[in-house]
């Protein structure tokens, strides 16, 4: 088990312990998505999972969203079991999670619709709106915004319903880099604002480092949590420091040793 990965704390949020998914590929063959993974997540914390591609990023992710189940092995949160999908856990994906018939302010009042608690908190559509900078664009549809205007509605539709986690799973992986550079920003702002606690799955080894208390090195077949960084930079980051390259560094080397891909998969 990977240093740190199974640290009991009263204060853990999240408790994933000893889960193992397999899947059956098309050929038949077993894929081991996930062997033996641990990881207890701190209550309010921003954690980053970081790994070469296949190594079961997104595969942990839905499985803490609820939308599959571990073949052995238990998720929980709150001290809950994890079974299906909770307004407790936003979920926010790379791209197009958006209803494309559905206004900005829709798309937001959607989460609350969803929970059956619009008449009580439709007010809070405007906050929100407020809060992600999109004034003025409330009657806008989805492809009548940019991408990045896009993710900040899918981060608001997420987070009016007041989850205790947010699961992201690469939400900024097909943005600009400006773009991306300002949503990391807001991402920070509105964590900093509500305390929620982030799990974020990225390629981006400066975007994991810039945002996170810790950071997750997984390593594929069998997909493994093989080491738990702890960043203790100072916020705000600054991404041109020693410290702040240092780390890329150390990183970028275990990403390089746990990857088998002759191809660089990493952003930096
Ligand atoms: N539904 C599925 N059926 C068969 N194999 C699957 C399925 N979902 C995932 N896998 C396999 O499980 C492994 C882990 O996949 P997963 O998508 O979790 O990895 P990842 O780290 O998120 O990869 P990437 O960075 O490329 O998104 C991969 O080998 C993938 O091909």
């Amino acid at each position: 088990m990977a240093k740190g990965a199974c640290e009991m704390s009263t204060s853990s949020l999240i408790e994933i312990q000893k889960v193992f998914r397999t899947y059956i590929d098309t050929n038949d063959n077993k894929v081991e998505a996930l062997n033996d993974v641990s990881l207890f997540v701190r209550e309010g914390e921003f954690l980053s999972i970081i790994g070469p591609s296949g190594c079961g990023k997104t595969t942990l992710l839905r499985l803490l969203a609820g939308l599959d189940s571990p073949d052995s092995g238990s998720l929980a949160i709150n001290g809950h079991e994890i079974r299906e999908p909770g307004p407790e856990r936003g979920y926010v994906f790379q791209q197009g999670s958006l209803f494309p018939w559905l206004t900005v302010e829709k798309n937001i009042a959607s989460g609350l619709k969803a929970r059956g608690v619009y008449k009580e908190q439709k007010t809070d559509v405007a906050r929100y709106i407020e809060l992600i900078g999109l004034n003025g664009f409330e009657k806008s549809y989805p492809h009548q915004i940019s991408g990045g205007m896009a993710q900040r509605v899918a981060i608001a539709r997420a987070l009016i319903n007041r989850p205790s986690a947010l699961l992201l799973d690469e939400p900024m992986g097909a943005l600009d880099s400006f773009t991306r550079a300002d949503l990391q920003d807001k991402l920070l702002e509105l964590w900093k604002r509500d305390q929620t606690t982030m799990i974020l799955v990225t390629h981006d080894v400066d975007e994991a480092i810039y945002l996170s208390d810790r950071i997750v090195i997984m390593t594929p077949r069998p997909g493994k949590i093989s080491e738990i960084l702890d960043v203790q930079l100072p916020r705000s980051r600054d991404r041109g420091s020693i410290e702040f390259l240092t780390m890329r560094s150390k990183i970028l080397e275990k990403l390089h040793l746990a990857s088998a891909s002759p191809q660089p998969e990493y952003a930096i």
